[in-house]
């Protein structure tokens, strides 16, 4: 028999608080880019020097464009209080006062592998794939809801144990890198994890439907994938080493 018309089915409940968190960390645990093979590689000393200069100066493109992303973030919060906090993230970047930000310390890693701040600011060994992935995550955070845009941030609940292990490999495999190069991912073991409790308790507390809570796992899934495709575009330059002619025959 069907349902008189009127009748709309419960919406599914939200999950509780606790099993909204533990379904977000299991797809960070799931397919965070800590298990991508071009990581796997560099972390267990694999990588040659070409290799180490290609994912610095492709990964330069992400930190450049993160403040980008957080202004559009900021741009569509109509929260002040919550305004004065995520701005925050763009100083920690852009840098702020007497701190020369984290674009710096990028580049005086791109100085520590040998590639010169003109070379990054240029964007020469930029690879197509990794401009799409990266830009995607821009267009992202300008086309949904705030509230989405800071839970794609959460692949940051991971990202302290990725840069330990950097801080641990790079002076073992890789001597030839000076080790001033290393002081982006030292900051970042205290940055990532303000930001991040602050992010997972807006989420938790914010997203108070099931739709919410789905929306925001399928930006932590989006920003997952991105994160995934850069590394694919890598791997496939800098170790099977396919790329894309350049139309100026350089
Ligand atoms: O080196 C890494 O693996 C890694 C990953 C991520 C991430 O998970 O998005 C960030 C960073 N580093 C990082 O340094 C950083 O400042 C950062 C900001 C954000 C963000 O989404 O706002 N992610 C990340």
């Amino acid at each position: 028999m069907s349902l008189p018309f009127s009748f709309q089915p419960d919406p599914e409940p939200p999950l509780p608080p606790s099993e909204f968190e533990k379904r977000l960390r299991a797809i960070g645990e799931s397919s965070y880019h800590d298990r991508h093979p071009f990581h796997i590689l560099m972390n267990e000393g694999k990588c040659d020097q070409e290799q180490i200069r290609g994912w610095v100066a492709n990964r330069f493109y992400y930190q450049s464009q993160i403040p980008i992303k957080d202004a559009a973030i900021l741009s569509i919060c109509p929260d002040r209080e919550l305004r004065r906090e995520w701005i925050r993230r763009i100083h920690d970047h852009d840098g702020f006062q007497d701190d020369p930000g984290g674009i710096e310390r990028w580049l005086l890693l791109g100085e520590a592998v040998g590639l010169s701040r003109q070379e990054l600011l240029e964007q020469r060994r930029l690879l197509p794939g990794v401009r799409f992935a990266v830009d995607a995550y821009v267009n992202f955070c300008r086309t949904h809801s705030w509230l989405e845009a800071m839970a794609s941030s959460l692949t940051e609940l991971f990202a302290p144990t990725i840069h330990q292990t950097r801080i641990d490999a790079f002076p073992k495999f890789y001597p030839w890198i000076k080790e001033d190069g290393l002081r982006y991912f030292r900051k970042r073991l205290t940055q990532a994890p303000k930001d991040v409790h602050f992010t997972l308790r807006l989420v938790l507390d914010r997203c108070k439907t099931r739709a919410a809570q789905e929306a925001a796992m399928s930006a932590l899934r989006f920003k997952c994938e991105l994160l995934w495709s850069m590394l694919d575009a890598m791997y496939m330059a800098y170790v099977l080493r396919i790329q894309m002619p350049t139309s100026d025959g350089k």
